[in-house]
């Protein structure tokens, strides 16, 4: 594709033709965005218009109605069609995440009545995560006296588990190999997939630098998930009961008997791209969240402090239930906080447009990639006054009630807002809760810590370390 600006496209910065806007790609590729996009924000406004030097038309919206008109529009639920995206599903668009159209609808409704089926949000599942908890705080108990580094994979297989029953009725062990190989894949996907893979820029590069472009990890990503479930589904078939099905392999398993099954993309292909969509959507976010949530503790040892009070006061060291929520309201405001402060998912997942469309007055012509940039909206000082602090305070009404904000959004919004919310939003609580009932988590003293983070689909703190103490949960805090 030539790289030209269409007419009444959203300003924005120019476009070099041989490298590039060197400015964007360089400041991109080492991770400082938020600076950039307040300069490009100065210059050009909300919505900014980016013609990338392959031709590539990128749309970036930063601003709460504009985000909320465009996710609202049918016409902006598209995902572009990455390469990345396309070899990990065969060339097809599969799965949910980089669907779209009428099978992304069809897939995405079905997964959500299963899911639901199947527990998210309700008590059973609540049990699943608190039994993950457990052997999680089990393990924390046998290391209590040296530092614990938090780092990506710490949580991670605490929230694989939870979707992994849902899945598959099935855990891994923490220290198995299954349990390393699954993290090892999950975090090869994201470390190759973003838009701003050198793959999705310039695909061509794999037949040169497979290893440096993504190409074979990527490539190794798509074996090993397809090894894992086909041994999986083989087993699941094996073992169906048609009258009783155990969990979504089940359920996919019964609909691939239906007559238009191959039509409807209802195919064994596809249940490997579903099933790895939950767990890529679903294990880095949430355990992401979780080690936000502890580093701020950390850091704000008072509202560590506030959170354990309010948890001994209501819950007298028992273990934490969802339905505790209204009596935890500091707990809850917290972990909002947390999200706000710390945008998992700085610019959402990229959406793109299914056909020529206009917002704001300018044209957006079809398959132009558009990014929401949910922090934006968090960090906006003109709406929270003091979007650096980190202040639960703000989601409390004058009473201590938890105030909720539409301009919270870190699982996106309109049409193809999280999926897994409802079961983000339960595992989080719990597990926040329970980690906070049975630990006092501290600094390692010298260690600097900041929210610094690198720029990435997924937003990650730096690697730091904590010393931890048990509490028994009744009693008084330090
Ligand atoms: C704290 C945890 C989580 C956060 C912050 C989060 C955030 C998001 C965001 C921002 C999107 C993109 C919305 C858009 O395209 O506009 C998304 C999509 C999605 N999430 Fe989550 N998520 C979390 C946990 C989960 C969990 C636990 C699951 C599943 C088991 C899940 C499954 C999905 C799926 C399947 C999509 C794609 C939806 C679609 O394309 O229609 N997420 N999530």
């Amino acid at each position: 594709r030539r790289p030209y600006r269409p007419d009444r496209f959203p300003p924005g910065p120019p476009t070099f033709l041989i490298f590039g806007n060197i400015e964007f790609i360089n400041e991109t590729r080492k991770g400082i965005f938020r600076p950039l996009i307040a300069k490009c924000r100065k210059e050009f406004g909300d919505i900014i218009g980016i013609i990338m030097p392959t031709g590539q038309r990128a749309v970036h919206l930063l601003d709460f109605d504009l985000i909320k008109e465009a996710t609202a529009m049918p016409e902006f639920s598209g995902r572009p069609s990455l390469f990345t995206s396309l070899v990990r599903s065969f060339q097809q668009k599969l799965g949910i995440i980089f669907n779209e159209g009428p099978t992304w609808k069809e897939h995405r409704r079905f997964s959500l009545r299963h899911l639901r089926d199947l527990g998210f949000g309700k008590q059973s599942m609540e049990g699943v995560v608190l039994d993950e908890f457990e052997s999680l705080a089990k393990e924390m108990e046998q290391n209590i006296d040296s530092p614990l580094t938090i780092h990506n994979d710490f949580f991670n297989i605490t929230v694989l588990n939870v979707v992994w029953q849902m899945v598959a009725s099935m855990r891994v062990d923490r220290n198995s190999p299954e349990a390393k190989q699954m993290l090892h894949s999950v975090s090869e996907f994201f470390r190759v997939v973003g838009p701003r893979s050198p793959m999705n820029i310039t695909p061509w590069l794999r037949h040169f630098f497979p290893e440096w472009s993504g190409y074979a990890p990527l490539i190794r990503h798509r074996e090993t998930t397809i090894g894992i479930f086909d041994k999986i589904i083989a087993e699941h078939r094996q073992t169906l009961d048609r009258s009783s099905p155990r969990d979504f392999i089940d359920q996919f398993l019964i609909e691939m008997e239906s007559e238009d099954a191959e039509a409807r993309q209802f195919t064994e292909r596809n249940l490997v791209i579903v099933s790895m969509d939950f767990f890529v959507a679903g294990m880095e976010t949430s355990a992401t969240m979780l080690h936000w949530s502890v580093l701020l503790m950390v850091m704000y040892p008072d509202v560590q402090t506030r959170v354990q009070q309010e948890l001994d006061a209501a819950l007298g060291g028992r273990l934490p239930s969802y339905s505790d929520r209204p009596r935890l309201p500091y707990t809850e405001a917290t972990l909002m906080e947390v999200s706000r402060r710390c945008t998992i998912t700085p610019q959402g997942v990229p959406h793109s447009t299914t056909c020529d469309t206009t917002l704001a007055g300018y044209t957006i012509p079809k398959d132009t990639f558009v990014y929401m940039h949910l922090q934006e909206i968090h960090m906006d000082p003109e709406y929270w006054g003091d979007p650096e602090a980190f202040r639960p305070e703000r989601f409390l009404t004058a009473d201590g009630a938890v105030r909720h904000d539409e301009r919270l959004i870190p699982f996106g919004v309109g049409k193809r807002f999280c999926l897994g919310e409802t079961l983000a939003r339960m595992e989080t609580f719990i597990l926040f809760a329970g980690l906070m009932q049975r630990f006092r988590f501290a600094a390692v003293p010298g260690q600097n810590l900041s929210l610094d983070t690198k720029f990435g689909v997924v937003q990650t703190p730096m690697k730091y370390s904590v010393t931890y103490s048990k509490r028994d949960g009744s009693q008084q805090t330090q």
